[in-house]
């Protein structure tokens, strides 16, 4: 087998109070543990921790793409209807095509674990060669939502989001990525 490429993925915890020290910042570990069990790719992350404020997120999600060169950007946090949750407005406003899909399926996983699920208002975008996904900001959403649901067999039940990353970065001319099966299973249709 080929040697898989290193992939360089941007990870965006965005919290007032995280990113002010009130607490300590529990997203950016949680993306970043859950990415090094699934992922079998060598990866580099380029990680930004900072509030709710829409220029500041649309300008962290530009650098990510524009300059650093992530094929993947997860965001976590400010998906809600409170007034200061404006990671879908700064994330549509750099958009440059909308993948409903992946909004829908995170809310679907969601609906399993909270019946809150409904208020996130999180997106999927393409902005050249990156894919940017929103995740809630409950440190316990990340792996609920990129995972999905599995019954006590490990079987999955309600498919991950993280399942159509692979492919989707694919068909947009990115690179390879492989994952672990016993975290997540990368679907890509059969070729004829
Ligand atoms: N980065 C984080 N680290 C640890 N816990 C977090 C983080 N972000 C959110 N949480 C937890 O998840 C809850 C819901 O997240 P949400 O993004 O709605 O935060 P919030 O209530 O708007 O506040 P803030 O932006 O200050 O984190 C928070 O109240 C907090 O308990
Ligand atoms: N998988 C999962 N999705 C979830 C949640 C959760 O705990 N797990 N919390 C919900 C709640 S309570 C809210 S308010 C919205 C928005 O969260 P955010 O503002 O932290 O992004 O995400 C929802 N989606």
């Amino acid at each position: 087998m080929d040697k898989l490429p290193t992939i360089r993925i941007g990870l965006v915890s965005i919290s007032d109070r995280a990113s002010s020290g009130v607490y300590l910042d529990e997203g950016l570990p949680a993306l970043r543990s859950w990415l090094e069990r699934a992922v079998s790719n060598p990866v580099e992350f380029v990680e930004r921790l900072i509030p709710d404020e829409q220029a500041v997120i649309e300008d962290s999600l530009r650098a990510l793409a524009d300059q650093e060169g992530c094929a993947l950007i997860l965001t976590t946090g400010g998906t809600g209807p409170a007034p200061r949750d404006v990671t879908p407005e700064a994330t549509l406003a750099v958009a440059d095509r909308v993948m409903p899909g992946f909004g829908e399926q995170m809310r679907q996983v969601s609906l399993y674990y909270v019946p809150t699920a409904i208020l996130s208002r999180q997106v999927g975008v393409i902005r050249g060669t990156s894919l940017i996904l929103n995740l809630p900001g409950r440190p316990k959403a990340i792996q609920e939502t990129l995972e999905g649901v599995k019954n006590a067999e490990g079987q999955v039940v309600v498919h991950g989001i993280f399942a159509s990353v692979p492919y989707c970065i694919e068909l947009m001319g990115g690179p390879y990525i492989e994952t672990r099966a016993e975290v997540i299973t990368a679907f890509r249709p059969k070729k004829k």
